[in-house]
């Protein structure tokens, strides 16, 4: 190596390196200053309130996401700011009582946001990653056999087999006296009966009683990342979203995909005339019937999609119910007592799990279910849309083309303006007055229009009926009452940490002369 003197040629290209590195560094500065100045005073949103981070950039939003906060965050935004609240630079939130049917029941397009939920690569463009409402709504109506109550109705056995796997487990916990997490419990269930119900298939959370591949543990992660690389998609694209790293294989949800895709795969060769008619056997006779419009790559999107949307959100809606049900004096027995009662008119006593039948005919359960979805909805991220080349006028204020507006359900379940002062408190009562069909309107754990979640049915199915079955069947208590569960809200919002100890109700004597449950 030799170090020569620099010559005069030397110093002069160092020099100007130096300058063109300070010139780049001023243009670079200049350059977010101006963005910052154009968004914070000079944009069309620039008069709308809210947290001045959050004016010049996504940051803002993007921390409260990965913080597991973002929902409490707009609440408390929305009660200092208003009907609007800025929460990007192109954002803003909206909590005017006309905002769910203004924003969500129009027609406008999704927003950038929704593209990342093609799973596992941008080739699988389910109806949910389609903005387009057009083009969304085409594909979700080719898809909408496999989610309709009356077919999915057919799976009901076998759905109760796999929540007696559940009721199993639960047994085995009363027997022992241990503490059990029911958030784990309930999230292996969902994530089997989605299975069970979609393809035939369970994914074996229950059977095994473990989170198989770690896929459920993953999910956590893949949760935050998804919620929050959403707003930069194409860095999502280029880093995991994208055939090579499909084909790789090694995104943590190996195991859910793996068993949905071999199933499904499965049922395409030979093992078709074996299965019963559950929703992938509806998609394949639509693909069948429609080849110019949905392929094998549509079925295999929907499904994925599917198992995502239809798994932790259900855990979260059980445990919501759980949780306030057994910290509201009464409300269990009440609702034990109106299970009790039909059934002892119309019998069913004896069936292992309260069929669908009855559980949608009782009230009061209905209720507490439906306020625990209030009280806590399992999406708790804003579902944004997209104001068209005519604009938008709400609440007196206009939003011009271009526009993202969105709204929370946790903000509007929270509005004491629409549910009154009493809005942050668990009352399945409200259901029951006369004007419960007005709160429809704002009531909005599906979401709202032509975007709102297939899956509702399907959901409220298996929820009626695990939620009837234990308050028949069981005493839960929290091993410590006066402790709050803990939760993160990324993508979906799924509660844990609230250990509880159960009891069986219906016992009966062993050989051994011990009180064990009775099934
Ligand atoms: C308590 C349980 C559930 C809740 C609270 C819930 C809520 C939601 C919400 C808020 C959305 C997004 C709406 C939007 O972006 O505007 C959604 C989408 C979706 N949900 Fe659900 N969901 C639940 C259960 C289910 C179940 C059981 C299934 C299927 C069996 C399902 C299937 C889907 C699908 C496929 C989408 C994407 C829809 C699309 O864009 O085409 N969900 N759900």
């Amino acid at each position: 190596m030799s170090f020569a003197p620099k010559t005069k040629m030397d110093l002069l290209l160092d020099k100007r390196l130096t300058l063109s590195w300070t010139l780049a560094i001023q243009i670079l500065l200049a350059t977010i200053t101006s963005i910052i100045i154009y968004r914070r005073h000079l944009h069309p949103l620039s008069s709308i309130p809210g947290p001045p981070f959050a004016s010049i950039s996504r940051l803002w939003h993007i921390y409260h996401i990965l913080k597991g906060d973002q929902n409490l965050q707009l609440v408390s935004l929305h009660n200092k700011y208003g009907h609007f609240v800025r929460l990007a630079h192109n954002e803003v939130s909206v909590s005017h009582p006309d905002a769910v049917k203004k924003i969500l029941g129009s027609q406008l397009k999704k927003g950038p946001w929704y593209r990342m939920t093609a799973i596992p690569d941008y080739r699988f463009q389910s109806p949910m990653a389609t903005t387009d409402p057009k083009k969304k709504m085409e594909k979700s109506k080719a898809f909408a056999s496999g989610y309709a109550l009356t077919n999915v109705l057919r799976s009901e056995p076998q759905l109760d087999n796999v929540i007696s796997l559940l009721l199993g487990h639960l047994d085995g916990f009363a027997r022992t006296g241990k503490e059990v997490g029911l958030d784990k419990y309930f999230t292996f269930t969902s994530f089997d009966v989605a299975g069970e119900i979609l393809f035939s298939s369970q994914f074996g959370f229950l059977e095994t009683g473990t989170d198989v591949g770690n896929a459920i543990a993953n999910g956590y992660w893949l949760s935050m990342y998804a919620s929050a690389m959403a707003f930069f998609y194409h860095i999502h694209v280029a880093l995991l979203g994208n055939p090579f790293i499909t084909w790789l294989n090694i995104l943590p949800y190996g195991h859910l995909f793996d068993t949905t895709i071999k199933a499904m795969k499965a049922r395409l060769q030979d093992k078709r005339d074996e299965s019963r008619f559950d929703s992938v056997e509806y998609w394949f006779r639509a693909m069948e019937k429609h080849p110019e419009k949905i392929k094998w790559r549509d079925v295999q999107a929907v499904t994925v999609s599917t198992v995502g949307a239809a798994s932790e959100t259900v855990s979260c809606a059980l445990q919501s119910f759980v949780y306030y049900m057994i910290r509201t004096a009464g409300a269990w027995e009440r609702a034990r007592k109106e299970v009790i009662e039909l059934q002892e008119k119309e019998g069913g006593r004896e069936e292992r799990v309260v069929s669908w039948g009855q559980a949608k005919r009782l009230v009061y359960l209905q209720a507490c279910l439906k306020e625990g979805l209030r009280m806590f909805a399992p999406v708790p991220m804003n579902l944004p849309r997209v104001v068209g080349p005519e604009g938008l006028e709400i609440g007196g204020r206009r939003f011009e083309k271009g526009s993202i507006l969105s709204v929370n359900s946790w903000v509007m379940h929270f509005s004491d303006e629409i549910w009154g002062e009493d809005a942050g408190e668990f009352k399945p009562e409200r259901w029951l007055r006369e004007d419960a069909g007005e709160l429809d309107r704002w009531f909005m754990p599906w979401g709202y229009g032509y975007n709102s979640c297939p899956g509702q049915n399907i959901a409220r199915l298996e929820l009626s009926k695990i939620a009837a079955t234990l308050v028949r069947d069981y005493d839960i208590s929290q091993v410590n009452p006066e402790q709050e569960w803990k939760w993160q809200a990324f993508f979906t919002v799924v509660q844990h940490s609230w250990p509880c100890y159960i009891k069986a109700r219906k016992t009966t004597t062993n050989e051994s002369g011990c009180k064990v449950p009775l099934h």
